[in-house]
């Protein structure tokens, strides 16, 4: 049987900007995948513009539910299948090794299953990390411990010789559980593969504690960030009302969208002000933060206030260029920043002040996965493997309307999902950051 190919580019559909249907036909030189209609599912626009498609013979557009497959592609007796994570840490990163190493093992017989160590460099020699031999003894309880087994980096590595790596080590099934950045990569390995006439599938799990990927509604780890950062916004209440005038600042994660900061502020609704990237503020004036808070703290002797990393870049004069290894922006660290120019502000008004800043940030992201997460992560890491069993190729394995999806990889990478402040936090989709490019392109 013809390993599968799953591509598709985004396109316009009616006013709906959503992306095209897995075609059943061959188009533009492409192979798309079959979809049978049973097993689309519908994903969430208007109405209106689906009955405009189906007056107009078009399909809605729709994605293929994940999960197992009556044809397996791969004989599991010869199969050898690599797990690797990179960019940063997220809370559930182990439940999905073990849950990928004990269906591989378990549910199709597959003995040889790799961890590349570190991310990317992990696939690169001169690094010298060997992979680690992946049995159902070496992850059982991986899920009670925080970060990954296996490390992670950031750093571009040459596509080309990861692609000699999977060759050289005869994998056919490589699992690659990242953000953005290592879809892209992810997807390139595929290209490069692809090139080669290989026949290796590449399955992309998206991670994002941030909650910001394109076409993804619910991301693992997010729920356990925000069941810590809740316990923070009770702390900084708790610290804020013990003393006269006090303030409890607390700085969470959130590069470009601030839905952690949002929905912890949802859930401990202590929180007087939430400061995200998508929306500007002042600090001075009669409508700028300072004079908020000061009136706040003043007519109710305390106030709380949670900032997301990526909320107010525009006050540091000098924007730091500098990028990561990986070509993502390096903010500047809003948090101290505020905590000074309130501390400023209330001096220079000889208003007396309390003010205790909590930043949790890494203490989230490096933390086990709750409950609800780890069940997450879970049917993502099986749902990976049915689809690689089945000799699908770039995809990702996505949660949207409350299914299990494949997803193009092309579709997820290079455009972000953002908190729309005039809308409801869960009905608020797909709004790119607008910017063309948010991180250099390493390769
Ligand atoms: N455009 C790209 N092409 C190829 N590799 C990339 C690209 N962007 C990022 N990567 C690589 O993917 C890995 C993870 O990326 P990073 O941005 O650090 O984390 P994340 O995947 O969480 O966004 C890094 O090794 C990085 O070099
Ligand atoms: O200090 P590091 O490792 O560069 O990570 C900081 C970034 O990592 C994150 O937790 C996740 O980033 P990625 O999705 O790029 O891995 C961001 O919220 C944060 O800005």
């Amino acid at each position: 049987m013809d390993q599968e190919i799953i591509e598709t580019g985004i396109q316009a559909l009616g006013e709906a900007k959503i992306p095209s249907p897995m075609l059943k036909e061959e188009h533009g030189g492409i192979h798309h995948l079959f979809v049978s209609d049973e097993d689309r599912v519908m994903i969430n626009i208007k109405q209106a513009a689906i009955r405009a498609m189906m007056a107009n013979g078009i399909s809605p557009p729709a994605f293929e539910l994940a999960g197992p497959r009556r044809k397996v592609y791969f004989d599991a007796s010869k199969l050898r299948c690599a797990i690797v994570t990179c960019g940063g840490l997220c809370p559930g990163l182990n439940d999905i090794i073990r849950a990928i190493v004990l269906e591989l093992h378990y549910r199709y017989g597959v003995k040889i299953i790799y961890g590349v160590r570190h991310g990317l460099e992990g696939f690169i020699p001169e690094f010298n990390h060997d992979f680690l031999d992946l049995t159902p003894t070496r992850v059982t309880t991986i899920m009670n411990m925080g970060g990954s087994i296996l490390g992670s980096s950031r750093g571009a590595q040459d596509i080309e010789r990861v692609a000699d790596c999977l060759e050289v080590n005869n994998i056919g099934i490589l699992f690659m559980v990242g953000g953005d950045g290592t879809l892209m990569a992810a997807s390139k390995i595929a290209d490069a593969i692809a090139q080669r006439g290989l026949k290796i599938s590449v399955v992309g799990i998206p991670k994002t504690i941030d909650n910001d990927i394109h076409l993804i509604s619910r991301s693992f780890g997010f729920d356990t960030a925000v069941d810590v950062a809740r316990l923070a916004i009770q702390s900084a209440h708790n610290e804020a009302i013990a003393y006269p005038n006090g303030i409890g600042l607390i700085k969470l994660m959130g590069r470009h969208s601030g839905f952690i900061a949002a929905t912890a502020a949802l859930a401990q609704q202590d929180a007087n002000f939430v400061l995200i990237p998508e929306v500007d503020f002042d600090l001075d004036g009669p409508k700028g933060l300072m004079a908020a808070i000061e009136n706040r703290v003043t007519s109710r002797g305390h106030a709380v206030v949670v900032v997301a990393e990526g909320a107010g870049q525009k006050f540091f004069e000098h924007v730091d260029e500098r990028r990561d290894p990986s070509g993502n922006i390096r903010l500047n660290d809003i948090g101290p920043f505020l905590k000074e120019a309130i501390k400023a502000h209330f001096a220079e008004k000889a208003i007396p002040l309390n003010i205790k800043y909590i930043d949790p940030s890494y203490m989230i992201r490096s933390l086990p996965a709750n409950a609800n997460d780890s069940v997450f992560c879970g049917f993502l890491g099986r749902d990976a493997v049915h689809a690689g069993m089945a000799g699908k190729t770039k995809l990702v394995i996505g949660h949207w309307n409350n299914h299990f999806v494949h997803l193009p990889m092309v579709a997820t990478a290079g455009r972000r999902k953002q908190v729309r402040p005039s809308g409801k936090l869960w009905t608020t989709v797909l709004e790119s950051t607008g910017q063309p490019s948010l991180k250099n392109d390493p390769a």
